[in-house]
């Protein structure tokens, strides 16, 4: 019984889960794939460094040759991140008929329809159930579960890092950015972790959920993005005080064929199935025409967790070995893109005023929102101590996208108006 032999290109956060459960479930493995899963070689930058892992030194090298071109190895398995030098690994080990499994978003977002025809071509399998929301199955879901069924809409908290910082904010004060070295202390966060507050790492997730949800070819440059980078204590007090959670969301709905893919610090009522979703853990709710509602919820970051979807995933291949069918998982995508401009994307806001506290202030504020059509659901109105300004805080029913912006423009403009400190969109009422 031949053992199939992996080579890890990364021995960090997840690598050293990876060698974790193919050395503790080995006995799982063997039973699933029939033969002995064993890691043979490593690509680190630094051997010296400590590991979390027990590891020979032997097995460590910092030539990615000794891994991509090994002849004994069958499986890679990419988890060292970046993009452009780690697409050319990738691409030289699929040419060299080594089947990958990856954890990299950044890279599947941008290169993923490339490197898998790269993959159908060479007969590999290229998977990445690890790239979105962790250890969630997630893609497993899109592609198996749901294959016979037509998704409409995607919401879902696809980054653990923001999670973790907008969870400690709301539920005890604590201070952004102590929040956010902890969850770099706990492995959660990017190695830079702008891309996590930023909104860009959940915008590579959603880019991937929407190409296989609705089978398009969605680009990165698609997804309209905004982090949590700007959310204050002000903002989530407020939130809290009308009933609503601040999340960093991801949304991708289709409607008449077209799309919408964005992501943003959403408010969500507190009884929202989402608004439960706490700490680094993700969840993605999933609408299909036909099954109705789903909800996939999990941790979607750390090492073991994430780990989990990296093995299972080389548990894929290695069924697909046995069977002789690697290589024959892509699938074209069956649908050309089609954005939906932004009269055509509708949303309720929440938005945040200050305002001159004087006689026709207000109408002069309302008036504007009713020129376009734009009802209010809930207003608070209250005094800034100490000057001659009130805040407004407004939550409007559902407007198109192209009325906003032009209300919003025309809110700066008004000599009752101090300044629009905030706004954000608001999703979840009436339905999910
Ligand atoms: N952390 C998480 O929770 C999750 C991470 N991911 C993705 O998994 C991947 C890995 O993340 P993570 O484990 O956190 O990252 P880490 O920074 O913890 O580990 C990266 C590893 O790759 C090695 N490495 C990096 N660049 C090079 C290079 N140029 N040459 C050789 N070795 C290199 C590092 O070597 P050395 O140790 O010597 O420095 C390190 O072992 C990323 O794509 C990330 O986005 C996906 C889901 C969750
Ligand atoms: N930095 C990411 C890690 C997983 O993808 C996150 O915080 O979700
Ligand atoms: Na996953």
């Amino acid at each position: 019984m031949k053992a199939i032999h992996v080579g890890l290109l990364g021995l960090g956060t997840v690598g050293s889960g990876v060698v974790k459960i193919i050395e503790d479930h080995q006995d799982k493995l063997m039973h699933q794939v029939g033969c002995p899963v064993q890691v043979k070689k490593v690509l680190v930058k630094n051997i010296e460094k400590d590991r979390q892992v027990h590891i020979s030194k032997e097995m460590l090298t910092t030539n990615v040759e000794d891994v991509i071109n090994n002849p004994d190895i069958d499986v890679v398995i990419e988890v060292m991140g970046g993009v452009e030098e780690t697409r050319q690994h990738l691409v030289d080990a699929l040419k060299a008929k080594k089947h990958v499994v990856t954890a990299n978003k950044d890279l599947m977002a941008v290169y993923g329809t490339e490197l898998l025809s790269i993959a159908t071509e060479n007969g590999c399998d290229l998977f990445y159930e690890a790239s979105v929301a962790g250890g969630i199955p997630i893609l497993r879901s899109l592609v198996d579960g749901l294959a016979s069924d037509r998704i409409t809409k995607m919401m879902g908290i696809v980054n653990g890092t923001t999670n973790f910082i907008l969870t400690k904010m709301t539920k005890l004060g604590s201070a952004y950015d102590e929040v956010l070295k902890e969850a770099q202390d706990l492995g959660y966060a990017e190695s830079d972790p702008t891309s996590d507050v930023e909104g860009l790492d959940a915008a590579r997730k959603m880019a991937i959920l929407a190409r296989l949800g609705f089978s398009m070819h969605v680009d990165l440059e698609d997804v309209s993005v905004k982090g949590i980078s700007s959310v204050t204590d002000d903002d989530i007090s407020y939130s809290k005080r009308l009933g609503y959670t601040m999340k960093l969301i991801g949304i991708a709905q289709r409607e008449n064929g077209k799309i919408e893919v964005a992501v943003e610090p959403t408010l969500l009522p507190e009884t929202h199935p989402l608004a439960a979703v706490n700490d680094e853990f993700n969840a993605v709710y999933v609408y299909g025409e036909a099954v109705g509602e789903t909800m996939f919820y999990g941790p979607g970051a750390g090492s073991l967790p994430t780990a989990t979807a990296v093995v299972s995933d080389l548990v894929g291949v290695m069924k697909n070995m046995r069977l002789g069918v690697n290589g024959r998982s892509a699938v074209a995508p069956q649908f050309e893109k089609q954005l939906k401009s932004p009269e055509h994307i509708y949303a309720q806001h929440f938005l945040r005023i200050s305002a001159k506290d004087q006689v026709g202030a207000f109408s002069n504020i309302t008036s504007l929102f009713s020129e376009r059509g734009v009802s209010f659901e809930k207003i608070l109105q209250l005094p800034i101590k100490n000057s001659n300004l009130a805040e407004i805080v407004i939550v409007t029913h559902k407007a198109a996208q192209s009325d906003f912006e032009e209300i919003l423009q025309r809110l700066n403009d008004l000599p009752v108006v101090e300044e629009v400190k905030s706004t954000y969109r608001v999703e979840g009422n009436g339905s999910i």
